[in-house]
């Protein structure tokens, strides 16, 4: 490979991230930030729905959620997520990296797995937690939802 295209290729490392990203926090930022620092250009699966299957729904729609991702400044660009088959973006992206975020539920071997199963040759790595870094921060959607409930319930 000529020196021009080994550089192009190295400059071209793509990461993907994923998520609800329901009500966006500073634990949020953290992990993007993490993956973003993966690679040279960060795209974010907005997770739909239907795919939020572990946990309560999402407040806000894919749509909403999807346009505050889009405008974090680590984000080259954030996508609607396949609504079938989770792993249809990733053959349509074919990133280098994909970032778990550091409690995300999927597990890393099924996900090698698959991305095997599919001819894909692209890396698992996991993000850490945000750390604490002031009074009060609230690191997750689901607290704040629970404070909203409780101040405004
Ligand atoms: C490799 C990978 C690909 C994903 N692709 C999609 C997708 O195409 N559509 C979607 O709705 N969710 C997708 N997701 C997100 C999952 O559906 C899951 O809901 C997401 O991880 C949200 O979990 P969390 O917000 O609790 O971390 C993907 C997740 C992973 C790990
Ligand atoms: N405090 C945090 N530090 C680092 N990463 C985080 C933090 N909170 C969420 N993330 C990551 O952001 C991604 C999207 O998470 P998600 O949209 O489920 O937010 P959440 O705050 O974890 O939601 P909930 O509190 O409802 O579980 C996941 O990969 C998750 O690991």
């Amino acid at each position: 490979m000529s020196e021009n295209a080994h550089t192009k290729a190295e400059a071209d490392r793509l990461v993907v991230a994923q998520g609800t990203f329901d009500i966006l926090h500073p634990g949020h930022v953290h992990y993007l930030e993490q993956a973003a620092a993966m690679g040279d250009r960060l795209v974010v699966i907005v997770a739909r729905p239907t795919n939020v299957d572990h946990k309560a729904a999402p407040i806000c729609s894919a749509n909403q959620r999807r346009e505050l991702v889009d405008a974090l400044e680590v984000v080259d660009e954030a996508i609607l997520g396949d609504t079938e088959d989770i792993f249809r973006p990733i053959e349509r992206l074919e990133p280098d990296v994909i970032a778990l975020g550091h409690d995300q539920h999927h597990d890393p071997e099924a996900i090698r797995a698959e991305l095997a199963a599919r001819g894909l040759e692209c890396g698992v790595e996991r993000a850490s937690a945000r750390e604490p870094q002031y009074e009060d921060e609230l690191l997750s959607t689901r607290l704040i939802i629970e404070r909203i409930l409780r101040r405004r319930g």
